[in-house]
């Protein structure tokens, strides 16, 4: 495994992703929207100046598949680590050990990330030796989280996830954290509402993938509920 910057992309098994699209999407094109979204996303990240490597971490077979047909590295995320946090520690574990530098955690759905700005959260862990934590649009929930490897945060995915990575660590030895927004990772595709914007996307964004998918949905399928409707 080669030394240097890797991108680390948890993938849940796809029977279970994008579970808050429910209402308006079936089982079948859940599944689809997360490959869709993930291959997106691995294509814009071979772009990147920096990353040495990409891995996923899931318990999935067809992410192994996934990660083995586009030349990525497979992290299988044991019977028994159960949800996102365990996995990503895991997973960072794996890398450190194997003489990863930086790891960038990122989610799958982010089809419209910009490598060039992945490559400023990069730098800013491995020159400032900082733990970069990447905000979502909201303001809330944490779209990137760059550190050094061998001295990971603790991983606090899940509600208010931006402000609780952002919290100073109790370990004074680890990195400080530092807020760092960057537009192209602000954009995760959760709720009914956030497929407009693949809908929207244009021609040359990096969500060519997902775009076509969104816009093959018939149209009653694209439902306009707010996050207060469909989170109840
Ligand atoms: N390996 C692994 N990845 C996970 C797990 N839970 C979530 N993820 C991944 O973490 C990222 C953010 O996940 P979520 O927003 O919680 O899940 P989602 O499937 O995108 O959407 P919802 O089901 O609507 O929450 C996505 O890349 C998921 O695939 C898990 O238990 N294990
Ligand atoms: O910590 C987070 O931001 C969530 O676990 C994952 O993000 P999402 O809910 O915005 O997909």
């Amino acid at each position: 495994m080669s030394r240097g910057a890797w991108a680390l992309i948890p993938v849940k098994e796809g029977a279970r992703a994008k579970s808050r699209l429910a209402g308006i999407l079936t089982p079948r094109q859940r599944t689809d929207l997360q490959q869709a979204m993930l291959l997106d996303l691995l294509d814009e990240l071979r772009a990147s100046q920096l990353l040495s490597g990409i891995a996923l971490c899931g318990p999935d077979p067809a992410t192994a598949t996934l990660a083995a047909r586009s030349g990525h590295t497979f992290i299988h995320q044991p019977t028994g680590t159960d949800g996102l946090n365990a996995a990503v520690a895991f997973a960072t574990r794996t890398l450190s050990s194997s003489g990863a530098r930086i790891v960038a955690v990122l989610p799958a759905d982010l089809p419209f990330l910009d490598s060039a700005e992945l490559d400023i959260a990069i730098a800013a862990a491995a020159l400032a030796r900082v733990c970069a934590v990447v905000p979502d649009r909201h303001g809330t929930g944490t779209n990137g989280l760059v550190f050094p490897a061998s001295t990971p945060p603790e991983f606090r995915f899940g509600p208010d996830s931006f402000r609780r990575h952002l919290d100073r660590p109790s370990d004074r030895r680890l990195p400080p954290r530092r807020a760092l927004r960057l537009a192209s990772l602000a954009c995760d595709i959760d709720l009914p509402n956030d497929l407009e914007q693949l809908r929207d996307a244009v021609s040359g964004d990096s969500a060519h993938r997902a775009r076509a998918l969104v816009r093959a949905l018939p149209r009653h399928n694209r439902a306009q509920g707010t996050k207060e409707e469909i989170v109840q």
